[in-house]
């Protein structure tokens, strides 16, 4: 079962970034029946979380916009240190700052220590009506970019949790080389009932 891990070391752990008001927080926040949080004070914001199912471990560091990014740099290190995987949220509502998105996802795949990790992508906030759907995303986010890294846009709209535990079954399933389903929240779909789309080789997006 697997399911009483509350001491035992992380199994795989992912840093969660994504552009202000993304939808970061929420996201740690929706699931935290199964999470413990905890904002350690060093000089920018950092929410922690433990999934209890498959021990996950998930970090997210609000850095992004702290003045003197080249300063802080030193710091991040310690938070990508170790770190199995990506999880970037952007909001699929703000068309006006997905270039800017755009540019954080680059350099976060860029870092030394993240480079070749897979990335998965949260297109959230897809409860608005006018959102972008995947299939601008992945245009917009350039991820054609993303050459070295395994990733996979989902579409999410968190506030109605929706999209989250597909997402994460992605991840895990990449990191562990096979469905993990100890503990998962059912989901309604199967895989083959998602509207999948193959872009390059290792890469999909599931919408909603
Ligand atoms: N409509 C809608 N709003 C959302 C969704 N997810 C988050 N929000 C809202 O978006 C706002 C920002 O969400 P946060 O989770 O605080 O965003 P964040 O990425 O942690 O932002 P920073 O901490 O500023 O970096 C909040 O008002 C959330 O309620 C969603 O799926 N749909
Ligand atoms: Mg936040």
């Amino acid at each position: 079962m697997g399911l009483s891990v509350s001491s035992r070391k992380p199994r795989s752990s992912a840093v969660i970034v994504g552009l202000d008001s993304a939808g970061k927080t929420t996201l740690l926040y929706k699931m935290s029946r199964n999470v413990d949080t905890t904002i350690p004070t060093i000089g920018f914001n950092v929410e922690k979380a433990t999934l209890k199912f498959d021990n996950m471990e998930l970090i997210s560091v609000d850095a992004w916009d702290v003045g003197g990014r080249d300063k802080i740099r030193p710091l991040w290190r310690h938070f990508y240190k170790d770190k199995d995987a990506v999880i970037f949220v952007v909001d699929s509502n703000d068309r006006e700052r997905l270039g800017e998105a755009a540019d954080q996802l680059l350099s976060m795949s860029q870092e030394e220590l993240l480079a070749g990790k897979p990335i998965l992508i949260f297109a959230n906030k897809q409860d608005h009506p006018h959102a972008a759907k995947a299939s601008e995303l992945v245009e917009k986010l350039e991820l054609h970019r993303l050459r070295h890294a395994k990733w996979h846009l989902q579409e999410s709209a968190f506030l109605e949790g929706k999209g989250i535990t597909e997402g994460l079954q992605w991840l895990m399933a990449t990191l562990h080389g096979a469905p993990i389903s100890s503990g998962l929240p059912k989901t309604k779909e199967s895989p083959k009932d998602l509207d999948e789309v193959s872009t390059s080789a290792g890469s999909d997006v599931s919408t909603l």
